[in-house]
């Protein structure tokens, strides 16, 4: 059977655990058929970044029209943009994009800054399920973000400037906040206790793509990931894949 197409549009992990590898991997591991757009190629381990090379406008574009041009897509994720650029572009074609789902990175686990804040605010505003963690949802909206109240009051924030629906992470305590038509959903997880969670927030959003692809209705399709994500955890909680935090088990089933 023909496979929903999904299509990563993000940065390179040379590392393989976040990124366009983690989105790849995760499309493959629910059943998707992956196709990407890179913006930026990292040179990154599980110890951190060591450098950024962002891909010329006009190769993304190229690789964007290049996707469109011959895929039918059934929704698209969008990870790292290191240039307000790329957000103009997805803007200029979002019509031929749907589901979208952002994921708005900024910094990576490890600390080094991928992302300034400019670079996702033009997303920020279009009608897509935008997936922050506490930290980006903090920098959206400039304050900090500690409890699960005010993860919702983030939510709710940037529901209001544009945003289809919110989902903002909690990481560890897997507790995480869905803002959607009106009505706010605490979703808590089994907290899995890990050093291996480089790429989860990919992770997360690429789930929630494939699983919009396949028809379920938002909220479902948020859970669904969520249950994946923790399963990849568990999957990986044991193994050691570099010196750092190590990356999830995408073919954990
Ligand atoms: N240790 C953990 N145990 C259970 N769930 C977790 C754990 N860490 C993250 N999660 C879950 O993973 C999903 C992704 O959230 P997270 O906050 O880690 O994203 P993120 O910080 O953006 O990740 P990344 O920086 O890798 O993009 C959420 O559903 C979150 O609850
Ligand atoms: C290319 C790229 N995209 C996204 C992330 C975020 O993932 P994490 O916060 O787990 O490092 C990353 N590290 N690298």
């Amino acid at each position: 059977m023909t496979p929903p197409v999904v299509l990563t549009i993000a940065g390179s992990d040379s590392g393989g655990g976040a990124g366009i590898q983690a989105d790849l991997k995760t499309f493959a591991a629910l059943g998707a058929f992956g196709v990407s757009v890179i913006t930026a190629v990292t040179a990154q381990n599980t110890l951190g970044v060591t450098a950024i090379h962002p891909i010329p406008i006009d190769v993304v574009a190229a690789q964007l029209d290049a996707v469109l041009d011959d895929f039918p897509l059934a929704a698209v994720k969008v990870g790292m943009i290191g240039d307000p650029a790329v957000a103009e572009l997805i803007l200029d074609r979002a019509d031929r994009l749907p589901n979208l789902v952002v994921d708005p990175v900024l910094v990576a686990t490890s600390g080094a800054r991928l992302a300034e804040t400019a670079s996702v605010a033009p997303l920020v505003a279009y009608p897509c399920l935008l997936t922050p963690n506490r930290h980006e949802a903090a920098a959206l909206v400039g304050r900090v973000i500690e409890t699960a109240e005010e993860m919702a009051v983030a939510a709710d924030e940037l529901v209001g400037r544009g945003a289809r629906a919110v989902v903002v992470t909690g990481s560890e305590g897997a507790v995480d906040v869905l803002r959607f038509d009106g009505t706010t959903e605490v979703l808590r997880g089994e907290p899995v206790r890990t050093e291996n969670n480089h790429g989860s927030g990919c992770t997360f959003s690429s789930a929630i793509a494939v699983r919009l692809a396949a028809g379920d209705p938002v909220p479902t399709a948020v859970r669904n990931a969520k249950s994946y994500v923790t399963a990849a955890l568990l999957g990986g909680r044991d193994w050691r894949l570099g010196d750092g935090p190590g990356p999830l088990d995408h073919f954990v089933f």
